[in-house]
């Protein structure tokens, strides 16, 4: 019934079809605009995913929370096993709110404060990526502090190409990610006088979306070279961090990005044969093909030149067209008929913003006002990226599974709004 194929693009389907809860009757109850989750969908990402590491049995695979933080999705994942990757304590504070056990838990991030360290410090995850000297410094004083020792993985920076869009690369020189991997054997060496430190792996993550084998293929091999000259110089190596970034598709039509498993064989021929844990970041893979935004169209506005179809959800609620030109398939909700003609239309919100569009110049099914459209490939970087720009409120959640379905995050009211802030009141 939860029938999925990554390869051909059908997962789209799946979140409408695979699950039986009828998503028109949902937007009635919910309202729109509203995130949907297929726990199906997810679960099936997941286990594609680790089994295609099921031959090398000491692997972690840490969900990359800041793909989707939604507890219900964070709770699914976490019944299946899964570890996580956190970037900040409100990312680590979710993990630890399902369960997640600390040990299965990696921090990443350039900017982690003295207050983050000290709390992730004190719940014991398994290893910090640190990704310069300052903050190797930083975090050997307060575990210092506190007589605890942090195991690290210092975050290398390959210098290659990922070959994904500018804002979403993260291994090249010019980027602020890790530290450049010449640097990286003094450091290490340094590492191992720290007070508080205990260097035990090696983290790499070049960006997200990546279609192509290959930036993985030379970083990884970068990556284990470094594993040798460690070794070679007496540091303790026993796990690698290989990030995440691998691609999913947006489009039917397109190509179809590597498999998990072709990925999976990379892996083992790169660095199979260090005797190393393997761990790895996945955030887009698993969320990106398991959500939807459903959204309900309030106007259709022909001027001059084009049609504008305006719908209730906005560039607030979904901020990757605008900000990384990136293409959803919209789709009716309601399967159109043969006789419905195809129209050229900019699909946009109602935000006070020119680049507020979730489409541009796409032919779609004839819309009219009262329509719903499922906004697809919206699992990952989705909600998470949501803003109340425009005092607009923050888009509801939902999970659903089979013929049932929760409100994971409902929709706040405008009171909740207002009252999460202070009239003046001077001090
Ligand atoms: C350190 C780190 N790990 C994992 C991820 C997840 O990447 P993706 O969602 O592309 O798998 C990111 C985001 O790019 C990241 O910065
Ligand atoms: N937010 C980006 C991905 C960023 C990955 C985080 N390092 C996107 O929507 O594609």
């Amino acid at each position: 019934m939860h029938h999925f194929a990554y390869r051909r693009g059908v997962s789209h389907a799946s979140v409408l079809h695979a699950e039986e809860v009828d998503l028109c009757a949902l937007a009635d109850t919910v309202g729109t605009p509203f995130y949907c989750y297929s726990t199906a969908t997810l679960e099936r990402h997941y286990r594609v995913f680790a089994e295609a590491f099921a031959a090398a049995p000491d692997t972690l695979v840490c969900y990359s929370i800041k793909a989707n933080s939604n507890l219900g999705v964070l709770t699914t994942l976490a019944a299946l096993g899964a570890g996580m990757d956190v970037v900040s304590e409100g990312e680590l504070r979710r993990a630890l709110a399902v369960n997640v056990a600390p040990d299965r838990i990696a921090f990443s991030g350039v900017g982690k404060t003295k207050e983050e360290m000290a709390f992730a410090l004190d719940e014991g995850i398994f290893a910090f990526n640190v990704e310069s000297e300052p903050e190797l410094r930083a975090l050997s004083e307060v575990a210092a502090s506190k007589g605890l020792e942090a195991r690290i993985a210092l975050r290398v920076n390959p210098d290659v190409d990922a070959k994904t869009h500018h804002k979403i690369a993260t291994g090249k020189a010019e980027n602020k990610f890790g530290v450049p991997f010449d640097q990286a054997p003094s450091l290490y060496r340094q590492a191992v006088t720290l007070p508080g430190i205990m260097p035990a792996g090696v983290h790499m993550h070049i960006g997200s979306q990546i279609t192509d084998l290959s930036p993985f293929r030379n970083a990884f091999a970068l990556l284990s070279e470094l594993v040798g000259t460690l070794r070679g110089g007496g540091i303790t190596i026993d796990f690698v961090n290989l990030g995440g970034g691998l691609g999913i598709p947006y489009r039917p039509d397109e190509a179809a990005p590597p498999l998990p498993t072709e990925y999976a064989a990379l892996v083992k021929e790169a660095v199979g044969d260090l005797g190393v844990r393997l761990l790895f970041e996945p955030g887009r893979m698993i969320a990106g093909n398991a959500g939807i935004l459903v959204s309900r169209v309030l106007y259709v506005k022909p001027n001059q030149t084009k049609t504008f179809t305006i719908v209730d959800a906005g560039m607030n609620d979904l901020i990757r067209p605008t900000l990384y030109e990136a293409h959803h398939q919209i789709l009716p909700l309601v399967e159109p008929t043969p006789e419905t003609p195809t129209r050229i239309t900019d699909v946009v919100g109602p935000v006070c913003e020119t680049g507020d569009y979730l489409a541009l110049q796409r032919p779609l099914p004839e819309l009219h006002a009262g329509d719903l459209i499922a906004v697809m490939t919206a699992g990952a970087y989705g909600a998470v990226q949501a803003s109340q720009y425009n005092s607009r409120l923050l888009v509801p959640e939902v999970l659903v599974s089979g013929d049932r379905y929760c409100v994971t995050r409902p929709r706040p009211s405008y009171d909740d709004m207002l009252a999460a802030e202070r009239l003046p009141e001077w001090i």
